[in-house]
């Protein structure tokens, strides 16, 4: 297959798109495949890491309020769009595939004027911007989420999941050490991170948290966001940090180390949903209050419905309280191991393969 995909900003328009990608090249070895990407997004590193070719292009979102950069932002969509007419020229893709993020927005109205086969993939419980205005266009809508099937014209849309939830399955039993961090592979690990850009405001709970994590009987990996890292640092200058408690400013190869963990600190992304509940991993999940439409709650509320995570919303949210909690996952094993067994159930480890059958039947109806 001659694939295309586009989708970017954040890594959780980024990390379902390379694991469809990475499942794909297993059961069609043959396949072809090309990245858009902006110019500024995670995908400029993420992407070529991954051994995947990039093209870039400069993109912004709109403000609300009235201003001259919507003229911009304007001027920089149309030329993105002409940018992307010419990328399918000169690629001939079979199909596109967008996951959102602005850029999925130019390339794939591109595509569906150049009537190439469409795809879009939505990661979330509220549907985004990008993927609203491209509903109309596209040819198949893959959903991970029942709620965000009401938002989209009901013949087009197909449950799949999440790529990512069956590329972290597929590692279930990975032989990572935590020895890489210099931790123990004895000891439960609590891993905190907010989003795949760090979250100030967990970060500043963490740092607060500091003194008393050193004094627990778990450990700790925290990943700080690769921007904030410097910020914590120096936060952290006069803090003493136990041997049970690592600061990175990123874990990369996430699904090699996510098996391993005990209990999850995070934001409720989509991405880092499908990831814990493929595999079974108890949560402490504090939605981000500033997405559209607040759909981290819709997000989290998905899990805490079923007692496989517990919410802390970020108005709640003090070193006190997310002491308590991860106190009382981290030192319960049996309170673990029943959010771990509600969590698997909510879980779609085929989430890529369903994706291809989608991307499959996008080329077939063009046929
Ligand atoms: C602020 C914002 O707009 N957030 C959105 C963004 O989330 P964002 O990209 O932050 O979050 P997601 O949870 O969806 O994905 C994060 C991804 O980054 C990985 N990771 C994280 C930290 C780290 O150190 N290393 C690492 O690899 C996680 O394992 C996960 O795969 O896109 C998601 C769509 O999918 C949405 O649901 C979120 O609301």
């Amino acid at each position: 297959m001659r694939l295309l995909v586009s989708g970017g900003g954040t890594g959780g328009h980024i990390y379902p798109a390379l694991a469809l990608i990475e499942r794909l090249k297993q059961v069609e070895p043959d396949t072809e495949v090309l990245y858009v990407g902006t110019t500024r997004g995670l995908e400029n590193k993420i992407v070529p890491d991954a051994g995947i070719k990039l093209e870039t292009m400069k993109m912004q979102g709109f403000k609300r309020s009235l201003s001259l950069e919507n003229v911009k932002t304007v001027y920089l969509f149309l030329n993105s769009v002409h940018r992307a007419k010419k990328i399918i020229r000169d690629f001939k893709p079979d199909v596109v595939l967008g996951t959102g993020g602005y850029v999925s927005g130019a390339v794939l109205y591109a595509a569906a004027k150049h009537h190439v086969p469409t795809v879009i993939h939505e990661q979330n419980s509220v549907v985004g911007i990008t993927n609203k205005f491209l509903s109309r266009y596209v040819d198949q809508i893959a959903i991970a989420f029942e709620a965000a099937r009401a938002q989209f014209p009901a013949e087009k849309v197909t449950m799949v999941g999440n790529p990512r939830a069956q590329q972290v399955a597929a590692q279930a039993d990975s032989d990572f050490s935590w020895s890489t961090y210099g931790l123990k592979d004895d000891v439960p690990t609590l891993m905190i991170f907010g989003g795949s850009q760090g979250a100030p405001k967990i970060n500043q709970t963490v740092v607060d948290a500091l003194p008393e994590f050193n004094r627990r009987h778990y450990q700790v990996l925290f990943a700080t966001g690769q921007k904030r890292y410097d910020h914590i640092k120096q936060e952290l200058a006069d803090v003493k940090i136990g041997d049970n408690v690592k600061v990175v400013p990123y874990i990369k190869d996430m699904p090699a180390k996510m098996p391993k963990v005990a209990a999850l600190v995070s934001r409720a992304g989509a991405t880092t949903i499908a990831e814990v509940t493929a595999l079974g991993v108890p949560t402490i999940l504090i939605p981000s209050p500033y997405v559209t439409a607040n759909h981290q709650v819709k997000n989290a509320q998905a899990l805490v419905r079923k007692n496989a995570a517990v919410m802390i919303t970020e108005d709640h949210l003090d070193a006190r309280t997310l002491l308590l909690q991860a106190d009382k996952i981290m030192e319960n094993n049996e309170l673990r191991g029943e959010m771990a067994t509600a969590a698997k159930q909510l879980g779609k480890p085929d989430a890529a393969d369903h994706l291809i059958k989608v991307l499959h039947q996008a080329i077939d109806e063009h046929r």
